[in-house]
Protein backbone atom coordinates (compact mmCIF):
# COMPACT_ATOMS: atom_id res chain seq x y z
CA UNK A 1 0.00 0.00 0.00
CA UNK A 2 0.97 3.83 -0.76
CA UNK A 3 1.48 5.89 2.77
CA UNK A 4 -1.38 7.49 1.25
CA UNK A 5 -3.61 4.49 0.89
CA UNK A 6 -2.40 3.56 5.02
CA UNK A 7 -3.62 7.11 5.92
CA UNK A 8 -6.81 6.79 4.03
CA UNK A 9 -7.24 3.20 6.09
CA UNK A 10 -6.62 4.72 9.38
CA UNK A 11 -8.92 8.15 8.70
CA UNK A 12 -11.51 6.58 7.91
CA UNK A 13 -11.61 4.76 11.53
CA UNK A 14 -11.47 8.05 13.29
CA UNK A 15 -12.52 11.04 10.72
CA UNK A 16 -15.75 11.24 8.65
CA UNK A 17 -15.05 9.65 5.08
CA UNK A 18 -11.68 9.59 6.28
CA UNK A 19 -11.47 13.82 5.31
CA UNK A 20 -12.23 16.81 7.06
CA UNK A 21 -14.59 18.18 4.01
CA UNK A 22 -16.05 15.63 1.96
CA UNK A 23 -14.62 17.11 -1.94
CA UNK A 24 -11.43 16.09 -0.06
CA UNK A 25 -12.27 12.11 -0.48
CA UNK A 26 -12.06 10.96 -4.22
CA UNK A 27 -15.18 9.32 -4.13
CA UNK A 28 -17.16 10.85 -7.30
CA UNK A 29 -13.37 9.59 -9.13
CA UNK A 30 -12.99 6.14 -7.67
CA UNK A 31 -9.72 6.93 -6.14
CA UNK A 32 -7.58 7.13 -3.04
CA UNK A 33 -7.00 10.60 -1.87
CA UNK A 34 -3.65 11.70 -2.14
CA UNK A 35 -2.20 12.95 1.59
CA UNK A 36 -0.50 16.28 1.27
CA UNK A 37 3.19 16.46 2.62
CA UNK A 38 4.10 20.09 1.43
CA UNK A 39 3.66 22.39 -1.30
CA UNK A 40 5.75 25.33 -2.98
CA UNK A 41 4.77 28.02 -5.56
CA UNK A 42 3.13 25.20 -8.45
CA UNK A 43 3.09 22.17 -6.84
CA UNK A 44 2.23 19.72 -4.45
CA UNK A 45 4.01 16.86 -3.19
CA UNK A 46 2.17 13.86 -1.23
CA UNK A 47 2.93 11.60 1.47
CA UNK A 48 4.90 9.01 -1.26
CA UNK A 49 6.58 11.94 -2.77
CA UNK A 50 5.13 12.01 -5.72
CA UNK A 51 5.16 15.79 -7.05
CA UNK A 52 2.02 16.97 -8.85
CA UNK A 53 1.58 20.44 -11.23
CA UNK A 54 -1.29 21.92 -9.01
CA UNK A 55 -4.82 23.23 -10.71
CA UNK A 56 -6.53 23.03 -7.17
CA UNK A 57 -4.56 25.98 -5.01
CA UNK A 58 -6.55 24.63 -2.28
CA UNK A 59 -9.45 25.51 -3.68
CA UNK A 60 -8.66 28.81 -4.60
CA UNK A 61 -6.85 30.59 -1.90
CA UNK A 62 -3.22 29.83 -3.45
CA UNK A 63 -3.85 32.77 -5.98
CA UNK A 64 0.51 33.27 -5.85
CA UNK A 65 1.45 29.89 -5.74
CA UNK A 66 2.25 27.97 -2.87
CA UNK A 67 4.34 29.65 0.09
CA UNK A 68 5.15 32.63 -1.51
CA UNK A 69 8.41 34.39 0.16
CA UNK A 70 6.70 37.10 1.47
CA UNK A 71 3.66 35.65 2.67
CA UNK A 72 5.52 33.34 4.90
CA UNK A 73 8.25 35.67 5.73
CA UNK A 74 4.66 37.76 7.37
CA UNK A 75 3.58 35.03 8.43
CA UNK A 76 6.34 33.60 10.73
CA UNK A 77 6.67 37.48 12.19
CA UNK A 78 3.07 37.65 12.90
CA UNK A 79 3.32 33.94 15.26
CA UNK A 80 6.46 35.68 16.92
CA UNK A 81 3.83 38.56 18.13
CA UNK A 82 1.24 35.86 19.61
CA UNK A 83 -1.14 33.81 17.99
CA UNK A 84 -4.34 35.15 19.21
CA UNK A 85 -5.17 37.86 21.79
CA UNK A 86 -9.04 37.82 21.21
CA UNK A 87 -8.54 41.76 21.23
CA UNK A 88 -8.89 44.40 18.08
CA UNK A 89 -5.59 44.82 16.14
CA UNK A 90 -3.83 47.09 13.96
CA UNK A 91 -3.78 44.80 10.95
CA UNK A 92 -7.12 44.35 11.46
CA UNK A 93 -7.88 48.32 10.58
CA UNK A 94 -5.24 47.86 8.16
CA UNK A 95 -6.97 44.83 6.46
CA UNK A 96 -10.27 46.67 6.42
CA UNK A 97 -8.72 49.98 4.56
CA UNK A 98 -6.94 47.82 1.99
CA UNK A 99 -10.40 45.95 0.75
CA UNK A 100 -12.04 48.88 1.03
CA UNK A 101 -9.80 50.77 -0.93
CA UNK A 102 -9.74 48.28 -3.74
CA UNK A 103 -13.77 47.47 -3.68
CA UNK A 104 -15.79 50.31 -4.38
CA UNK A 105 -18.94 48.81 -3.20
CA UNK A 106 -17.40 47.98 0.16
CA UNK A 107 -18.19 50.73 2.53
CA UNK A 108 -17.47 48.33 5.91
CA UNK A 109 -16.37 45.31 6.44
CA UNK A 110 -16.43 42.66 9.18
CA UNK A 111 -13.63 39.95 9.27
CA UNK A 112 -14.69 35.85 9.55
CA UNK A 113 -13.12 32.60 9.62
CA UNK A 114 -14.94 31.02 6.73
CA UNK A 115 -16.53 31.71 3.48
CA UNK A 116 -19.48 29.48 4.90
CA UNK A 117 -19.22 32.32 7.89
CA UNK A 118 -19.36 34.96 5.30
CA UNK A 119 -22.57 34.46 3.51
CA UNK A 120 -24.51 33.10 6.98
CA UNK A 121 -23.77 36.57 8.35
CA UNK A 122 -24.50 38.73 5.26
CA UNK A 123 -27.84 37.08 4.53
CA UNK A 124 -28.46 38.04 8.38
CA UNK A 125 -27.41 41.80 7.96
CA UNK A 126 -29.47 41.57 4.72
CA UNK A 127 -32.47 40.35 7.00
CA UNK A 128 -32.15 42.34 9.81
CA UNK A 129 -31.70 45.53 6.98
CA UNK A 130 -35.22 44.74 5.17
CA UNK A 131 -37.25 43.56 7.62
CA UNK A 132 -38.07 40.48 5.47
CA UNK A 133 -37.09 36.75 5.73
CA UNK A 134 -37.01 35.79 2.07
CA UNK A 135 -33.71 34.66 -0.04
CA UNK A 136 -33.28 34.12 -4.18
CA UNK A 137 -30.23 31.61 -4.21
CA UNK A 138 -29.31 29.62 -7.54
CA UNK A 139 -29.77 25.83 -8.11
CA UNK A 140 -25.97 25.08 -8.57
CA UNK A 141 -24.38 27.87 -6.90
CA UNK A 142 -22.85 26.45 -3.32
CA UNK A 143 -22.84 29.35 -0.63
CA UNK A 144 -21.02 26.65 2.33
CA UNK A 145 -23.10 24.88 4.27
CA UNK A 146 -25.02 26.97 6.62
CA UNK A 147 -28.61 25.38 6.93
CA UNK A 148 -30.63 28.26 5.23
CA UNK A 149 -27.75 27.32 2.16
CA UNK A 150 -28.27 23.97 1.43
CA UNK A 151 -30.87 23.85 -0.78
CA UNK A 152 -30.04 23.09 -4.43
CA UNK A 153 -26.42 23.33 -3.41
CA UNK A 154 -23.80 22.77 -5.79
CA UNK A 155 -20.32 21.43 -4.68
CA UNK A 156 -19.52 18.42 -2.81
CA UNK A 157 -23.50 18.28 -2.48
CA UNK A 158 -23.86 18.04 -6.09
CA UNK A 159 -20.88 15.31 -6.41
CA UNK A 160 -22.03 13.10 -3.84
CA UNK A 161 -26.06 13.83 -5.16
CA UNK A 162 -27.52 14.36 -2.17
CA UNK A 163 -30.32 16.64 -2.77
CA UNK A 164 -30.40 17.98 0.55
CA UNK A 165 -28.80 17.76 3.96
CA UNK A 166 -29.84 15.55 6.44
CA UNK A 167 -29.60 17.13 9.60
CA UNK A 168 -31.76 20.68 8.21
CA UNK A 169 -35.11 20.76 9.58
CA UNK A 170 -37.53 22.54 6.89
CA UNK A 171 -38.01 25.40 9.23
CA UNK A 172 -34.35 26.58 7.82
CA UNK A 173 -34.96 26.59 4.43
CA UNK A 174 -38.76 27.48 3.94
CA UNK A 175 -37.50 30.61 3.28
CA UNK A 176 -34.88 29.87 0.81
CA UNK A 177 -35.96 30.30 -2.58
CA UNK A 178 -34.53 28.49 -5.67
CA UNK A 179 -34.26 29.93 -9.14
CA UNK A 180 -32.18 29.11 -12.57
CA UNK A 181 -28.66 30.68 -13.26
CA UNK A 182 -28.71 32.92 -16.03
CA UNK A 183 -32.84 33.14 -16.31
CA UNK A 184 -34.26 36.23 -15.62
CA UNK A 185 -37.53 35.49 -15.65
CA UNK A 186 -37.32 32.38 -12.98
CA UNK A 187 -36.29 35.50 -10.77
CA UNK A 188 -39.16 37.37 -11.66
CA UNK A 189 -41.26 34.79 -11.03
CA UNK A 190 -40.47 34.66 -7.46
CA UNK A 191 -40.50 38.36 -7.19
CA UNK A 192 -43.74 38.37 -8.64
CA UNK A 193 -44.99 35.75 -6.71
CA UNK A 194 -43.47 36.79 -2.90
CA UNK A 195 -43.89 40.80 -3.48
CA UNK A 196 -42.58 42.86 -1.08
CA UNK A 197 -40.70 39.60 1.17
CA UNK A 198 -37.48 38.99 -0.44
CA UNK A 199 -34.88 40.47 1.89
CA UNK A 200 -32.04 39.56 -0.99
CA UNK A 201 -30.50 37.55 -4.25
CA UNK A 202 -27.43 35.72 -3.32
CA UNK A 203 -25.46 34.89 -6.14
CA UNK A 204 -21.70 33.39 -7.64
CA UNK A 205 -21.17 35.90 -10.19
CA UNK A 206 -19.65 33.44 -11.81
CA UNK A 207 -20.39 29.81 -10.81
CA UNK A 208 -18.17 28.07 -9.97
CA UNK A 209 -19.31 25.09 -8.12
CA UNK A 210 -21.37 23.32 -10.99
CA UNK A 211 -18.26 23.37 -12.62
CA UNK A 212 -17.56 26.94 -13.98
CA UNK A 213 -20.50 28.70 -15.76
CA UNK A 214 -20.56 32.10 -16.87
CA UNK A 215 -22.77 34.87 -16.34
CA UNK A 216 -24.91 35.40 -19.96
CA UNK A 217 -24.64 39.09 -20.86
CA UNK A 218 -26.97 40.70 -19.02
CA UNK A 219 -27.65 38.48 -16.06
CA UNK A 220 -26.09 40.42 -13.19
CA UNK A 221 -27.53 43.61 -14.63
CA UNK A 222 -31.08 42.52 -14.62
CA UNK A 223 -30.34 40.95 -10.95
CA UNK A 224 -28.97 44.51 -9.99
CA UNK A 225 -32.15 45.94 -11.74
CA UNK A 226 -34.77 43.50 -9.90
CA UNK A 227 -33.37 43.76 -6.80
CA UNK A 228 -32.81 48.05 -6.86
CA UNK A 229 -36.77 47.71 -7.84
CA UNK A 230 -38.08 45.63 -5.61
CA UNK A 231 -36.25 46.69 -2.42
CA UNK A 232 -34.10 43.57 -2.11
CA UNK A 233 -30.47 43.53 -1.65
CA UNK A 234 -28.08 42.10 -4.05
CA UNK A 235 -25.13 40.03 -2.11
CA UNK A 236 -22.63 38.89 -4.55
CA UNK A 237 -20.71 35.77 -2.77
CA UNK A 238 -17.49 36.09 -4.21
CA UNK A 239 -15.17 34.04 -1.71
CA UNK A 240 -14.08 32.27 -5.48
CA UNK A 241 -13.99 35.48 -7.63
CA UNK A 242 -12.97 37.82 -4.92
CA UNK A 243 -9.25 38.79 -6.53
CA UNK A 244 -9.66 35.98 -8.53
CA UNK A 245 -11.06 37.40 -11.49
CA UNK A 246 -9.53 40.72 -10.77
CA UNK A 247 -8.31 42.53 -8.20
CA UNK A 248 -11.83 43.95 -7.70
CA UNK A 249 -13.35 40.36 -8.57
CA UNK A 250 -16.30 39.73 -10.43
CA UNK A 251 -17.66 43.46 -9.80
CA UNK A 252 -14.95 44.90 -10.83
CA UNK A 253 -14.67 42.80 -14.06
CA UNK A 254 -18.38 42.92 -14.84
CA UNK A 255 -18.70 46.65 -13.46
CA UNK A 256 -21.88 45.51 -11.38
CA UNK A 257 -22.04 46.82 -7.85
CA UNK A 258 -24.03 44.67 -5.10
CA UNK A 259 -24.87 46.06 -2.24
CA UNK A 260 -23.16 43.11 0.28
CA UNK A 261 -19.94 41.20 -0.56
CA UNK A 262 -18.64 37.93 0.53
CA UNK A 263 -15.14 36.79 0.38
CA UNK A 264 -13.08 34.02 1.49
CA UNK A 265 -9.78 31.79 0.31
CA UNK A 266 -7.85 34.64 -1.42
CA UNK A 267 -8.18 36.83 1.36
CA UNK A 268 -6.95 35.11 3.86
CA UNK A 269 -3.51 33.84 1.78
CA UNK A 270 -4.48 30.30 2.69
CA UNK A 271 -5.37 31.12 6.66
CA UNK A 272 -9.25 30.09 7.46
CA UNK A 273 -10.12 33.67 6.34
CA UNK A 274 -13.67 34.90 5.53
CA UNK A 275 -15.23 38.43 5.19
CA UNK A 276 -18.43 40.28 4.15
CA UNK A 277 -19.04 43.91 3.62
CA UNK A 278 -21.10 46.61 1.65
CA UNK A 279 -23.10 49.18 2.05
CA UNK A 280 -22.57 51.73 5.67
CA UNK A 281 -26.04 51.95 6.34
CA UNK A 282 -26.51 47.95 6.44
CA UNK A 283 -22.98 47.22 8.46
CA UNK A 284 -24.03 49.88 10.40
CA UNK A 285 -26.63 47.22 11.37
CA UNK A 286 -24.08 44.84 12.65
CA UNK A 287 -23.30 44.43 16.56
CA UNK A 288 -22.14 46.54 18.46
CA UNK A 289 -22.95 49.29 16.63
CA UNK A 290 -26.06 48.07 15.68
CA UNK A 291 -28.87 44.96 16.85
CA UNK A 292 -27.70 42.12 13.80
CA UNK A 293 -25.70 39.80 16.00
CA UNK A 294 -22.41 38.12 14.57
CA UNK A 295 -18.97 37.17 16.20
CA UNK A 296 -16.05 35.47 16.44
CA UNK A 297 -13.39 34.39 18.84
CA UNK A 298 -11.04 33.83 16.47
CA UNK A 299 -12.26 36.38 13.96
CA UNK A 300 -8.99 38.81 13.23
CA UNK A 301 -6.55 36.51 14.40
CA UNK A 302 -3.33 38.46 13.66
CA UNK A 303 -1.76 35.55 12.03
CA UNK A 304 -4.43 35.26 9.51
CA UNK A 305 -4.56 38.73 8.65
CA UNK A 306 -0.68 38.95 8.20
CA UNK A 307 -0.87 35.90 5.81
CA UNK A 308 -4.38 38.08 3.78
CA UNK A 309 -2.61 41.67 3.99
CA UNK A 310 0.77 39.99 2.51
CA UNK A 311 -1.45 38.29 -0.22
CA UNK A 312 -3.62 41.01 -1.25
CA UNK A 313 -0.73 43.61 -1.16
CA UNK A 314 1.60 41.60 -3.70
CA UNK A 315 -1.40 41.33 -5.63
CA UNK A 316 -2.01 44.85 -5.60
CA UNK A 317 1.05 45.63 -6.48
CA UNK A 318 2.90 43.45 -8.68
CA UNK A 319 2.20 44.80 -11.97
CA UNK A 320 -0.13 43.48 -14.64
CA UNK A 321 -0.67 40.21 -12.18
CA UNK A 322 -4.13 39.89 -13.74
CA UNK A 323 -3.39 40.83 -17.17
CA UNK A 324 -0.76 38.04 -17.38
CA UNK A 325 -2.87 35.21 -15.33
CA UNK A 326 -5.69 35.68 -17.33
CA UNK A 327 -3.70 35.77 -20.68
CA UNK A 328 -1.71 32.14 -19.53
CA UNK A 329 -5.26 31.07 -18.47
CA UNK A 330 -7.23 32.15 -21.46
CA UNK A 331 -4.42 30.63 -24.31
CA UNK A 332 -4.51 27.20 -21.97
CA UNK A 333 -7.99 27.12 -21.77
CA UNK A 334 -8.66 28.24 -25.30
CA UNK A 335 -5.88 25.10 -25.54
CA UNK A 336 -8.23 22.24 -24.03
CA UNK A 337 -11.11 23.79 -26.10
CA UNK A 338 -9.19 23.55 -29.66
CA UNK A 339 -7.94 19.64 -28.67
CA UNK A 340 -10.95 18.46 -28.24
CA UNK A 341 -12.63 20.07 -31.27
CA UNK A 342 -9.26 18.33 -33.00
CA UNK A 343 -10.17 15.04 -30.92
CA UNK A 344 -13.67 15.01 -32.95
CA UNK A 345 -15.41 14.94 -29.03
CA UNK A 346 -18.41 17.16 -28.25
CA UNK A 347 -17.33 18.37 -25.08
CA UNK A 348 -17.34 21.70 -23.60
CA UNK A 349 -14.80 23.69 -22.09
CA UNK A 350 -15.84 26.93 -20.10
CA UNK A 351 -13.61 29.27 -18.66
CA UNK A 352 -12.96 32.96 -17.39
CA UNK A 353 -9.76 34.85 -16.08
CA UNK A 354 -8.28 31.77 -14.19
CA UNK A 355 -11.17 29.70 -13.85
CA UNK A 356 -12.41 27.06 -16.40
CA UNK A 357 -13.93 23.35 -16.26
CA UNK A 358 -14.37 20.67 -18.93
CA UNK A 359 -17.96 19.45 -18.88
CA UNK A 360 -18.24 16.02 -20.94
CA UNK A 361 -21.40 17.26 -22.29
CA UNK A 362 -21.97 18.70 -25.57
CA UNK A 363 -23.11 22.01 -24.55
CA UNK A 364 -23.65 25.00 -23.69
CA UNK A 365 -23.30 24.54 -20.39
CA UNK A 366 -25.29 27.53 -18.73
CA UNK A 367 -26.60 26.51 -15.46
CA UNK A 368 -27.26 23.50 -13.05
CA UNK A 369 -29.40 21.22 -15.24
CA UNK A 370 -26.92 21.29 -18.00
CA UNK A 371 -24.07 20.68 -16.10
CA UNK A 372 -25.39 17.77 -14.53
CA UNK A 373 -25.71 15.94 -18.07
CA UNK A 374 -21.86 16.31 -18.24
CA UNK A 375 -20.93 12.37 -17.92
CA UNK A 376 -19.41 11.87 -14.86
CA UNK A 377 -17.79 8.26 -15.24
CA UNK A 378 -16.00 10.00 -18.20
CA UNK A 379 -14.19 13.11 -15.62
CA UNK A 380 -13.49 10.18 -13.69
CA UNK A 381 -11.26 8.02 -16.38
CA UNK A 382 -10.10 12.30 -17.79
CA UNK A 383 -9.24 12.91 -13.85
CA UNK A 384 -7.10 9.79 -13.26
CA UNK A 385 -5.60 10.10 -16.20
CA UNK A 386 -4.11 13.22 -15.01
CA UNK A 387 -3.39 12.33 -11.97
CA UNK A 388 -1.15 9.32 -12.89
CA UNK A 389 0.77 12.24 -15.34
CA UNK A 390 1.65 14.23 -12.38
CA UNK A 391 -1.46 16.86 -12.96
CA UNK A 392 -3.42 17.06 -9.46
CA UNK A 393 -7.24 18.28 -10.48
CA UNK A 394 -9.95 18.86 -8.30
CA UNK A 395 -11.88 14.90 -7.64
CA UNK A 396 -15.00 16.27 -8.74
CA UNK A 397 -16.58 17.10 -12.47
CA UNK A 398 -19.06 19.99 -10.66
CA UNK A 399 -15.44 22.16 -9.11
CA UNK A 400 -12.79 24.79 -10.75
CA UNK A 401 -9.57 24.29 -12.06
CA UNK A 402 -7.79 26.81 -10.52
CA UNK A 403 -4.41 28.48 -12.46
CA UNK A 404 -2.12 30.34 -10.29
CA UNK A 405 0.74 33.04 -10.91
CA UNK A 406 2.80 30.69 -9.83
CA UNK A 407 2.41 28.24 -13.58
CA UNK A 408 4.83 29.14 -16.40
CA UNK A 409 3.04 28.66 -20.14
CA UNK A 410 6.04 25.83 -20.30
CA UNK A 411 4.20 24.09 -17.46
CA UNK A 412 0.91 24.75 -19.11
CA UNK A 413 1.79 23.52 -22.39
CA UNK A 414 3.10 20.58 -20.80
CA UNK A 415 -0.14 20.27 -19.63
CA UNK A 416 -2.38 20.41 -22.41
CA UNK A 417 0.22 18.19 -24.20
CA UNK A 418 -0.79 15.46 -21.45
CA UNK A 419 -4.72 16.80 -22.21
CA UNK A 420 -3.74 15.64 -25.86
CA UNK A 421 -2.42 12.55 -24.93
CA UNK A 422 -5.90 11.57 -22.95
CA UNK A 423 -7.62 12.67 -25.60
CA UNK A 424 -5.79 10.30 -28.38
CA UNK A 425 -6.11 7.47 -25.93
CA UNK A 426 -10.05 7.81 -24.85
C1 LIG B 1 -18.86 30.57 -3.63
C2 LIG B 1 -18.58 29.97 -2.27
N1 LIG B 1 -19.22 30.47 -1.21
C3 LIG B 1 -18.99 29.99 0.02
C4 LIG B 1 -18.12 28.95 0.22
C5 LIG B 1 -17.87 28.46 1.61
O1 LIG B 1 -16.57 28.79 2.01
P1 LIG B 1 -15.81 27.93 3.11
O2 LIG B 1 -15.52 26.59 2.53
O3 LIG B 1 -14.58 28.73 3.40
O4 LIG B 1 -16.71 27.86 4.29
C6 LIG B 1 -17.44 28.39 -0.86
C7 LIG B 1 -16.48 27.28 -0.73
O5 LIG B 1 -16.43 26.49 0.08
C8 LIG B 1 -17.68 28.91 -2.15
O6 LIG B 1 -17.08 28.42 -3.22
N1 LIG C 1 -16.25 23.95 -3.76
C1 LIG C 1 -15.77 24.09 -2.42
C2 LIG C 1 -15.41 25.51 -2.24
O1 LIG C 1 -15.24 26.29 -3.13
C3 LIG C 1 -14.59 23.20 -2.22
C4 LIG C 1 -13.96 23.30 -0.87
C5 LIG C 1 -14.60 22.40 0.15
O2 LIG C 1 -15.79 22.44 0.34
O3 LIG C 1 -13.84 21.67 0.80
Amino acid sequence: MSRSETLFTEAVERIPGGVNSPVRAFGSVGETPRFIASAKGAYMTDADGQTYLDFVGSWGPMILGHNHPKVLADVLEACQEGLSFGAATEREVEMAELICSIVPSIEMVRMVNSGTEAVMSAVRAARGFTGRNKIIKFAGCYHGHSDAMLVKAGSGVMTAGIPDSAGVPAGCTQDTLTAVYNDLDSVQAIFDEFQGEIAAVIVEPVAANMGVVLPKKGFLEGLRKLCTDNGSLLIFDEVITGFRLSLSGAQGYFGIEPDLTTFGKIIGGGMPVGAYGGRKDVMKLIAPSGPVYQAGTLSGNPVAMAAGLAQLKLLKETPDFYEKLNHKADAFFEGMQEAVKAAGKPWTVNHIGSLGSIFFAEGPVTNYAEAKTSDTKKFGEYFSYMMQNSIYLAPSQFEAMFLSGAMTEEELVKTLDIFKAYLKQC
